[in-house]
């Protein structure tokens, strides 16, 4: 992945939320995007992912190119996942069905639009269920699920896309330590395996530590770090929070 001097304002706000940012990850590295609130993790997330238009700069995912005036070729979208903040999960749906949505991009057009899955789609999402340690949950409703199985079934029906891009927006907010933890090996065992990339934002430096090969920093919408995480001083993380003097949006200056 490389990004060379992106910008970005969302409609309607005149303050950018990702400013000149440039960053160069390697296939395969597990990337942390730390930062306090309004730091424009999440927008950067979103950008990768293909679902902002109207940016500055340049980024190639994959080896291809994003356009800032339209979205990734149909083709390609299924090669990048994303594990939303809230799950995004079908609540009335059983945890296969969810997990089996992971592959609607891999089907044909009519497929999807009959929602009707090969024994390879079936194969795969199982898979991902195992490796997520929830195949016992297979014929349960989402809607009876604690936090930590449905960020599973979440993970779950982003591997069974079979991605090679992992994105995953504060994956272990809603988790105690020894989950977040749990959920965290798992995201970042699972892109290893795979040979995938993963890029996971977090509020939790210690996570990050654990668990990513490189720590970017970023504080109003401009990176303030990108090291390897051997490299990431102490002071440098206290820094990062203390610093919201540049932060855009509301409620979030330092107040003088
Ligand atoms: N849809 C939107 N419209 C206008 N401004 C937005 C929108 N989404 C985010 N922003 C603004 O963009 C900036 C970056 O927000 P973003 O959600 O990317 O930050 P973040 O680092 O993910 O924060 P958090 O850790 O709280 O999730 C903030 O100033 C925010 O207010």
């Amino acid at each position: 992945m490389q990004i060379d001097d992106l910008s970005f304002a969302h409609p309607g706000s005149d303050l950018p939320a990702l400013e000149r940012i440039s960053l160069l990850v390697p296939t395969g590295e597990s990337v942390a995007l730390l930062g306090p609130s309004g730091a424009g993790k999440t927008t950067l997330l979103a950008l990768l992912d293909g679902r902002l238009r109207g940016w500055q700069g340049r980024t190639s995912v994959l080896g291809a190119s994003l356009d800032p005036d339209r979205p990734p070729l149909r083709a390609r979208r299924p090669d990048t996942g994303f594990v939303f903040q809230e799950f995004a999960l079908v609540e009335r749906s059983t945890v296969l069905r969810n997990v089996l949505n992971g592959r609607l991009g891999r089907m044909s057009p009519l497929r999807a639009l009959m929602g009707s899955s090969t024994s390879h789609d079936l194969e795969t999402a199982l898979a991902a269920l195992a490796d997520c340690g929830i195949a016992d949950l297979a014929e349960r409703r989402v809607d009876s699920l604690s936090g930590g199985q449905r960020q599973r079934v979440a993970i779950a029906r982003c591997l069974a896309q079979e991605p090679r891009l992992i994105l995953a927006d504060e994956p272990v907010s809603s988790l105690d330590p020894a989950r977040a933890a749990e959920i965290l090996t798992l995201l970042t065992g699972a892109a290893r395996a795979r040979g995938a990339t993963a890029m996971f934002s977090s509020h939790q430096p210690d996570l990050a530590r654990r668990f990513a090969q490189r720590i970017v920093g970023i504080s109003g919408g401009r990176v303030v770090f990108d090291v390897p995480t051997s490299d990431l001083s102490e002071e440098a993380t206290a820094n990062l929070y203390r610093d919201t003097e540049r932060m855009p949006g509301v409620g979030l200056r330092a107040v003088s």
